[in-house]
Parts: C-alpha cells; structure tokens; sequence
C-alpha cells in the first residue's frame, strides 16, 4: 500500500489497485513534483503517475502548494542600494537582512583597523537618488560666462561634458538651488559652512570652483550701495584713508591706486602642497580667462619679491596658495584676509590633521568676513569627523554614494616578498613585478607610466637608484629632493600620454616615479595606469589616496602591493575583497 502525505484534501486511485491514476486537490502535486511515490517503509518506489488537475490554476483561493500554481512570479522589485547595515527605519530587520548579514564577508581585519568614518547605506542610497535629477551643466542655475569657462576651458578636450556624481550633489547645494531651510538660518549668525566628500578622480576641484566662481560673478553684479550700510561706507572709507597713510611709511607694501582690493582675495583656496597649488591653479586661470576674474598663486616655490607683486600689484579675486606661507603673510598683515567671503581647504583631511589644524583654524578664525567654508575630500577618517564636529557643528555633509570605495575598475594583485623567488629581497621583488609590467601588452603605442609609493622618505632614492641601476627610467620625488624642484617630472607624470615607436625596447617604454604620500594626496595623474606599493600603507586612508592615483574618472587601472612577514596579511586580503565586492573600506 502506497502512504500519502495529507490525504484529507486528495481524492487517490492507485494503479496497482487497478483504477485509474487521478488526484485532485493541492496537496499531492508535492509528490508529483518529486516524482516518486514513497512506500510505507520510507523507500522510494517506482515513479509515481500521479497528475495534476487540469483545472487547478483556475482556483480562486490560495493555493497550499508553495506557490508552485501561479501564472506570474510575485518578485518583489530589487532596491536601488541594499541596506543591509544600520538604516534610519525603525522596522526590525527582515529574515532576509539577517541572512545577508550571516553571508556577507565581515571585513573582520579591517574592523580592526578602522580609520575611516562609516557613512551609512540608507545616506548613500538617498544621495544617489537625489543626484538623479541632474544630467547636464545647463540644469544648474550659473551664469553664461561660467557655463562657458566650464565647457570651453576645465572640460575643453570633452567630445561629451556632463557634471559627474559629486558636482550633481554639490553645485545645486551652493548655488542656492537645493539650499535647506536650516542652512539659511545659520547663514544669518554666522558663516555657512559644508564638507565634500567624494571619491579620488570624481572632479572635487570643479565641484567647488564653480559655485564659488559663480558667487564671486553673481556679487559683482550687486550695485556697490546694496552692499554696503551708510555705516559700512563711512567705516571703509575711514579704514582706506588709514590704509593709505601707513603705506607712506611702509616699503614692503607698494603704494597703488586701488588699495582697496589689492593684496586682499574674496575666496582663498588652501592646498597642502607647492605641487597642488600649481595644479588647481592652472584650473582657474584657464576658466579665470573667461569668466574674467583675477587669481593668484602663492607657493614656497616663489621668490618673496614675486609674491609680493603678485598679491599687492593688481586686484585678487581668487588666490590659491599653502597654509603656512598665508598664515605667515596674514601675520604680517591682517588686511589681507580682510575682504575674504569663501575659504576652501582641499585636502581637508591633510590640513586638519595635528600637524597642519592649528594654522588652517587660525587663518579661518582672521577671516571675519568669511560667508561659506568648503572642506574638500576623499577620505573622512575618524578623527577629522570629530574635530569637524566639534569645530563645526552645523556643517552640512555632501556625501557621495560611493565615497571609500576604490572602484571595481582598478584591480589589485598581492605579491608576498617572503615566498620564492625573492626570499625577502623586496628591492628585487618591485624591479621584478615592474618588468612584468613593462612587457605585458598594455598601453601599445605610449610610456607606462608607474608611480611607486614608499612610506618613508629615505627610502625613495635607495628604490630609485636601484631602479636605475636594473635599467629602468626612474626619478624620485619627496619634500627634500632636488627632483621635486624640478617641477617637470610632475608635469610628466599629471600631462597626456606620450607616444612612442614600437621598435623602442619593453624596458624604454616606461617611465617610473617613487615617491611618499607628497604625491598621494590631490596630484591629478589620470593617464597613470599602474601603482606598486613598495611599502604597505600605514592605514585605509592612505592606501585610497595612494590607489586613488588610477583609475581616475572612470578609467582602469592597476595595483601591486608588497607584502612581508609583518605585514597584516589579512587585513590586506580584507581590502583586496572589499574591492572586489565594489564596496566601501573601513
Ligand atoms: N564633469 C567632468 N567630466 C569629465 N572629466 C572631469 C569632469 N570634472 C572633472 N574632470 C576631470 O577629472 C579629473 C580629476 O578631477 P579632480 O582632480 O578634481 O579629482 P578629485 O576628485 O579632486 O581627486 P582627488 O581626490 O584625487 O584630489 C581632472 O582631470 C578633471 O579635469
């Protein structure tokens, strides 16, 4: 005799009876779906013919069958961004999150090394959402001869130009499209203040110089009696006449026709180094030329006499300069801060940082004009969020869905210096992954160009002359070197791609720069394709910005890590699997 599961709903003929096979009702479609009928010992049987009813689809009420008779699958739609972590809902999680959670990887290495502030999934998933609404530079609200400077000049050599994901946060925000209520009173009291924080190569720099441009522009077309009281006028005019009285007694200060503006910038761009001063510079001069407004650049690079007249010879609307040579020069004279309303700080993880906090805050504290403070970068880690919370408890956070995670594009390949062939000789083991490099078939036509990163100072020339000795083409940079004077093998690395013939050697056809962190921060090498990182970066933070040197707005690219016997070898399996999955680092 043949058992059934549920019987009560199921009419059965069995065939070794000698009736006809018919079952209706749900319940024995299980069996069917099986297969085999089952004997009462539990041991499978022959196959079973039992079958469905041929009107068992038309059924009205729910069927128990699993969901087995249903003409349409009832999918749920997938969402956008899965929020599998902490959200802002106060729902409890589902069976599914808690599955998630059990099979994600947990990143337990890199949790233990944690440096960089989490951003929550539920925040990136509304960012990309909002950023949806934005396709092209004409929906910002800008000025024509910005719009311009923006197409034909920073986005020039474009066949397409679209506003990338951090500049559809940011510029709607501070041109005062997507302004909050609560940013508007802040503004009353004191000035407005905001954080950008993107990816490395997601065009940060063009994210806040096209508002600020437009700021600048926009206010030149305010009459000069709607900005300034009865009051103010008799206060400016007191403060020109003094002005002017002390600079017959003052050499350093040239006397000029309109002091008034002279030596004093409406916006002050802060860069850590003489190398990113150059670099974000060359971008305002080139839209400056349109959109006609004047800008300077200060570095220790210069000689006093140059920066001199280049800040109080003609009128300054934007300046771009280091902390430390404009703190040492606002020292000396307080007036130059005077006129300032927009103060951006790039790099602002550098420039907050022990070392760097105390000049960056005294220069924003001189500024008593200030209206808006920007602070720009790839990476939050932990420690600038709390002083930014302390400092700035009303700063508004513009935070890309993406931001801490390298993008799938650039790949990174582990090399354990420890195993055969190198048996420990780390020299031996770059040279060697750089020769594989050198001959494998990428960049046909070009130099490859490579950026080796190394922790230490002293260890760049050591890596570079032995570079060389092994035949290849390699110039070390670092904040002492007589190479990082000579601002061309900068150049070399940041400028377009340099052709050559295919009869010129594997070896020839690349160029290598080691360098520290001087170069890891900011340095806008988009046609570099491959880093090694001779030495294993001290936290997440640096080895973003380090990676962050390819795969530069939505190009590919290549790593190459060293490890050792010391190094955590886990937590660098941890990242390399992040990456992998495309999410963030912690
Ligand atoms: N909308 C755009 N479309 C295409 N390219 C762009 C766009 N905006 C900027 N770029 C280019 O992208 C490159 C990287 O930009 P930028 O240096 O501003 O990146 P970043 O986010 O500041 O990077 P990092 O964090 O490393 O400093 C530049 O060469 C810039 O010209």
């Amino acid at each position: 005799m043949i058992r059934v599961r549920s019987t009560s709903a199921c009419l059965l003929r069995m065939q070794h009876l000698g009736h006809p096979t018919l079952l209706v009702g749900p319940a024995p479609s299980r069996i069917f779906a099986r297969g085999m009928a089952r004997t009462s010992s539990g041991q499978r049987d022959r196959p079973s013919r039992l079958m469905l009813s041929t009107r068992v689809a038309d059924r009205k009420q729910k069927p128990s069958t699993g969901g087995l008779n249903v003409r349409q699958a009832g999918l749920t739609p997938p969402r956008p961004f899965r929020d599998t972590g902490r959200s802002d809902s106060n729902t409890r999680p589902s069976r599914q999150d808690s599955q998630d959670r059990k099979t994600k990887p947990s990143f337990k290495h890199m949790k233990m090394a944690q440096s960089l502030f989490p951003v929550s999934w539920a925040q990136r998933a509304n960012t990309g959402a909002k950023i949806e609404n934005w396709g092209s530079f004409n929906d910002f609200d800008l000025l024509p001869s910005i719009k311009e400077a923006v197409s034909n000049k920073a986005l020039g050599d474009l066949t397409t130009i679209q506003p990338t994901a951090v500049q559809k946060l940011v510029i709607p925000v501070l041109t005062g499209m997507g302004l909050k209520a609560r940013q508007k009173t802040v503004f009353e009291g004191r000035f407005e203040s905001f954080l950008i924080a993107a990816e490395t190569g997601s065009g940060k720099t063009l994210a806040y110089l096209i508002p600020t441009m437009n700021y600048l522009k926009r206010e030149e077309e305010i009459p000069l009696e709607k900005k300034f009281s009865k009051e103010e006028e008799e206060a400016r005019s007191l403060t020109k006449r003094l002005e002017m009285e002390q600079q017959l007694f003052d050499l350093e200060v040239p006397t000029v026709e309109n002091t008034d503006v002279n030596g004093k910038p409406r916006a002050v761009i802060l860069v850590p180094t003489s190398e990113l001063v150059n670099q974000v510079g060359a971008v305002i001069k080139s839209m400056s030329h349109i959109a006609k407004l004047r800008s300077a650049l200060i570095s220790r690079d210069f000689s006093g006499r140059v920066i001199r007249n280049r800040l109080f010879f003609s009128p300054i609307d934007i300046l771009v300069s280091t902390p430390h040579l404009l703190s040492s020069l606002a020292e000396n004279d307080p007036r130059i801060l005077s006129n300032c309303s927009h103060i951006i700080v790039d790099e602002a993880d550098s420039l907050f940082d022990r070392s760097f906090s105390p000049i960056t805050s005294a220069i924003i504290s001189r500024a008593e004009g200030l209206k808006r403070l920007i602070l720009c970068s790839a990476t939050i880690p932990k420690s600038l969020d709390r002083s930014l919370r302390k400092l700035y408890p009303d700063m508004q956070r513009l935070v890309t869905p993406h931001l801490h995670a390298i993008p799938r594009r650039v790949q990174l390949s582990i090399v354990d210096i420890d195993a055969d062939p190198y048996r420990g000789n780390k020299l031996l083991a770059c040279a060697d992954n750089l020769h594989k490099l050198a001959k494998d078939d990428t960049e046909e036509g070009f130099i490859k160009k490579v950026i080796v990163f190394v922790n230490e100072r002293e260890t760049t020339a050591e890596v570079a002359s032995y570079l060389r000795f092994r035949g290849f083409d390699a110039a070390s940079l670092e904040r002492d070197t007589s190479d990082r004077k000579d601002a061309s093998v900068l150049d070399y690395f940041t400028g377009p791609k340099t052709a050559v013939g295919p009869e010129v050697k594997a070896m020839d056809r690349m160029a290598v720069l080691v360098t520290t962190d001087i170069a890891s921060r900011g340095v806008d090498t988009k046609t570099v394709k491959n880093i090694v990182l001779y030495d294993v970066p001290f936290s997440t933070v640096d080895f973003i910005h380090r990676l962050g040197r390819t795969g530069r707005m939505g190009r590919r690219g290549q790593a190459v890590i060293l490890v050792d016997k010391n190094t955590n070898k886990a937590w660098v399996k941890d990242i390399k699997k992040a990456m992998f999955l495309g999410g963030p680092l912690i």
